[in-house]
């Protein structure tokens, strides 16, 4: 039978592997193991794969780098991610960053099979249309975010060079994607371009692309991100901290939308909208020589400035309930109830890392929270700290800062059994905290070893 479908599961515990291969051989699925991110993309380069089934945590290559491999290189197959306990905000992330969905260990395998063929009855333009970012947005009842949404939908239609600006987190990366899909060039490709965290002379070949032999590790040609978004869009994140070298090869090819590949003589022309973000102050960058100001005139044809989530406190119920909403359909959970007293201690937090801190916040007090009820206790301690200091804010703090930390840790370190390492990350702290912490509260993780809830 020509129907069967393929399946590739991604593990680098082999134990996993044969037990999710007799399952899914059981179930129908033709079934292809790798024990790594680079076999998995090996595979999926000489074989038909319907669907990919990975772990997120491997050594070597992650989860998430796969995804982003994949993403690139296979933009309609379907991921889901097996996540170990207590990652539940890593696999939030992983599907808002393209996976289709995520199933926790130990896992069950009549759901996954279920969750399979289901992904597998839905057509690719079915699924992308599910994954509508516009969706995912909100603009909540800021007079500021109004104002920004006509902006987004009416210079989405035009071709012109956007350059967002805002603080990290405020949502730059939201908006460039939803210039893209509001735009004509909707079903074209949409290349996501991280210029701050690419080191130079990779971000060179990422960008143009090169041909084989044109540098010692260039062992084949290799199609560039400006070339892969012809016909669609580009987004530069990070703008501000590309090189100098890197900022004139952008402007050329702004200028002449030309691109030539490393290594190659021929020029190659594209035709792709560009949109760029920073949270840098390019103004200040160009003053001090650091940024070019060609450059900079180039790429803001149209500024887009979002205003830090503190200055626009009015979005922040909508964006609470939305991203509750979410996290309780995702993950299948009861209904959680969020008091108006929690919602107004939140709305007068400082939020300095903005929706992304309020997001990730959210998720750890629903992993937290008791009873169902999500009281200001059951969140980030960094935040607790912060709103103490944070002389501007309007709510003031009625409880023990100290005692809620102590439950905080305590709770965590339940969830997980006493394993520190997975309860800091489940509180975002790190290691070092926690082991300070527990020894300050004098909390005694063994104790916690055979509770895991
Ligand atoms: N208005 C919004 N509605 C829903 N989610 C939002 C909104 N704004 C931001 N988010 C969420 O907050 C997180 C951070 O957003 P995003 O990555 O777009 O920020 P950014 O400004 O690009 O940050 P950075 O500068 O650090 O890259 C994302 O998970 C995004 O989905």
């Amino acid at each position: 039978m020509n129907d069967l479908k393929h399946v590739l599961i991604v593990d680098d515990d082999t134990n996993i592997l044969e037990v999710l291969d007799a399952r899914l051989t059981a179930s129908g699925f033709i079934v292809f193991q790798a024990t790594n991110g680079f076999s998995a993309l090996n595979l999926l380069e000489k074989q038909k794969i319907d669907i990919l089934v990975s772990d997120m945590k491997m050594p070597e290559m992650s989860g998430m780098d796969l995804l982003t491999e994949t993403s690139r290189l296979h933009p309609q197959l379907p991921i889901i991610f097996l996540t170990a306990y207590g990652t539940i905000p890593d696999a939030v992330k992983a599907v808002r960053a393209g996976a289709i969905d995520y199933i926790a260990k130990p896992f069950d395998g009549k759901e996954l099979v279920k969750k399979i063929n289901t992904i597998l009855s839905i057509s690719p333009a079915a699924r992308e249309s599910n994954n509508d970012e516009s969706l995912d947005f909100v603009w909540g009842r800021s007079k500021v975010m109004a104002e920004l949404k006509e902006l987004v939908e009416k210079v989405a239609s035009s071709n012109a060079n956007v350059l967002i600006l805002g603080e990290s987190g405020v949502g730059k990366e939201c908006i460039a994607k939803l210039l893209h899909t509001l735009s004509p060039r909707k079903d074209k490709p949409y290349m996501v371009v991280d210029c701050g965290s690419t080191p130079p002379g990779i971000l060179e070949s990422e960008l143009f692309g090169h041909l084989k032999g044109s540098f010692t590790h260039a062992i084949q040609d290799k199609k560039g991100l400006i070339e892969a978004a012809h016909g669609g869009s580009l987004f530069l994140d990070e703008i501000g901290n590309i090189s100098a070298e890197m900022q004139s090869r952008l402007l050329r090819f702004l200028e002449e939308r030309k691109i030539r590949q490393v290594g190659a003589i021929k020029e190659k022309e594209i035709d792709c909208r560009v949109i760029a973000a920073t949270n840098a102050d390019l103004q200040e960058a160009i003053e001090q020589g650091e940024f070019r100001s060609d450059l900079y005139y180039r790429l803001k044809v149209v500024t887009i400035q979002i205003p830090p989530l503190r200055d626009r406190r009015e979005d922040i119920p909508e964006l609470v309930y939305h991203f509750l909403d979410n996290s309780v359909r995702s993950n299948n959970l009861q209904d959680i109830e969020l008091p108006d007293s929690t919602l107004s201690w939140l709305t007068g937090l400082p939020w300095k890392g903005n929706v992304r801190e309020l997001r990730n916040s959210l998720e750890t007090a629903i992993i937290l929270c008791k009873n169902n009820t999500i009281t200001p206790e059951d969140f980030q301690l960094e935040i607790i700290s912060e709103k103490d200091g944070d002389k501007n804010s309007q709510h003031g703090s009625a409880f023990s800062i100290k005692q809620s930390e102590k439950e905080a840790i305590i709770r965590a370190l339940k969830q997980t059994g006493g394993v520190k390492k997975d309860a800091a990350e489940l509180l975002g702290i790190s290691r070092r905290a926690i082991q300070y912490k527990s020894k300050k509260y004098n909390i005694d993780a063994s104790k916690f070893k055979n509770q895991r809830k």
